[in-house]
């Protein structure tokens, strides 16, 4: 899929663009702070109504204006899609078509996207939060049903950690209110794990060949999904969902000493194994690259595999990150299949690892020009 055009309207540093863009690799090349990241996280907005830098909408909106506008024509298999998000104080109204959709889980999966900042080189290193986000934004656009679980299990779990707390200020605790509330928990719980297994499974395959071709051989990569959940066959939502409820049995004490949900989704973890050994703890920083790298570069062709088109590729001054095979080998793996919109304060090196001329745009204070 491409992203044909954008219009932005009081977006960020942006108060009124139009602008069309090339189907292979643009660059969107400027100083700092000109409004280049503002222009991918439009685009990253576009398609999944929300930004990947602020949990607060409100930020988006730029500072002189009451309402944000994003708009987008993407161009697909199907045909042409145009999707519409509007941002004000009364929060977000998303139109695929022109027609108002009614949930934003109906309007996520449109255009699908596939971010790699900075801080993505972390995903091995960093929190189990980070790659737990990660499984839950990528699946998230893959599977409209993965997308649905989460919100329901986020709800659940809210309640029930709040349920919890209110049982622990008690002393005479009523238990059936929490039976049901873990009944509906395992029940979202068991899909979301059932279903990260699966696609992990498929991206494992894609990551572990990119790792290899990277390593130049010399290391294989696999994925370790942990999770606390002791379920006789992991590949069986039933099995899980019953697990799942034998945990909270087993943990009923801890849980409501310590007021929360203490086992499902949430507190589980991905590890990934280069040559036996957790990267992690016992890569060096270069082969914790290349795993970044490898998962990133998996998920363009899951995304593939999962939906039959290509998703757009968001390249936030990564390159600069990256030493130049790791360059080369992100560069030469998205030429002519996959649009990409890649920022740089410099065109130098990234030009010459191209074969196709790059289309360039300089940003400049919340302005953008096409080069002739
Ligand atoms: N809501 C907003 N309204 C107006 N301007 C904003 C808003 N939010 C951020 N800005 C402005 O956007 C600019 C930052 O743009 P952006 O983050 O895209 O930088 P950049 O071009 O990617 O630079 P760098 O290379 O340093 O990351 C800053 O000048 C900031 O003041």
């Amino acid at each position: 899929m491409k992203l044909e055009e954008l219009k932005l309207q009081h977006f960020r540093n942006y108060q009124d663009l139009d602008v069309t863009f090339g189907s292979g690799v643009n660059v969107l090349l400027g100083e700092n702070a000109q409004g280049k990241t503002n222009l991918l996280e439009a685009i990253y907005f576009l398609a999944l109504a929300r930004s990947h830098r602020t949990s607060n909408d409100r930020e988006l909106i730029s500072w002189e204006a009451d309402t944000a506008q994003v708009y987008g024509r993407v161009l697909k298999h199907s045909g042409n899609t145009p999707l519409e998000l509007t941002l004000s104080k009364h929060g977000k109204k998303a139109k695929v078509n022109h027609l108002e959709q009614a949930k934003l889980s109906d309007y996520v999966g449109q255009l699908n996207v596939i971010l790699f900042a900075p801080e993505d080189l972390s995903l091995v290193k960093g929190s189990p939060q980070g790659r737990r986000r990660f499984m839950d934004m990528e699946f998230g656009q893959m599977s409209h049903k993965y997308l649905y679980d989460i919100a329901q299990y986020r709800t659940i779990l809210k309640q029930r950690n709040r349920y919890l707390k209110e049982l622990g200020n008690k002393q005479q605790s009523d238990m059936v209110l929490l039976d049901v509330l873990s009944d509906q928990l395992a029940n979202y719980g068991a899909s979301i794990i059932n279903a990260r297994l699966n696609l992990l499974k498929r991206l494992e395959v894609w990551a572990a060949q990119v790792h290899n071709e990277i390593s130049q051989e010399k290391e294989t990569l696999v994925f370790r999904y942990e999770t606390a959940v002791k379920a006789a066959d992991l590949s069986d939502t039933q099995h899980i969902y019953e697990a799942l409820k034998q945990g909270y049995q087993d943990r009923r004490e801890k849980e409501l000493f310590q007021r929360t949900t203490l086992i499902g989704p949430h507190r589980d973890d991905l590890k990934f194994i280069v040559n036996g050994k957790d990267v992690a703890s016992f890569g060096s920083q270069g082969q914790q690259r290349t795993t970044a790298l490898s998962v990133k570069l998996a998920e363009i062709n899951l995304m593939y595999e999962q939906t039959g088109e290509y998703p757009v590729l968001l390249l936030d001054d990564v390159l600069s990150e990256l030493d130049d095979s790791r360059q080369t080998h992100l560069l030469t793996a998205i030429q002519d299949k996959v649009q990409t919109f890649l920022t740089t304060p410099s065109l130098s090196g990234v030009a010459q690892k191209l074969i196709h001329q790059p289309t360039v745009f300089n940003i400049s204070n919340g302005q953008i020009q096409t080069d002739a």
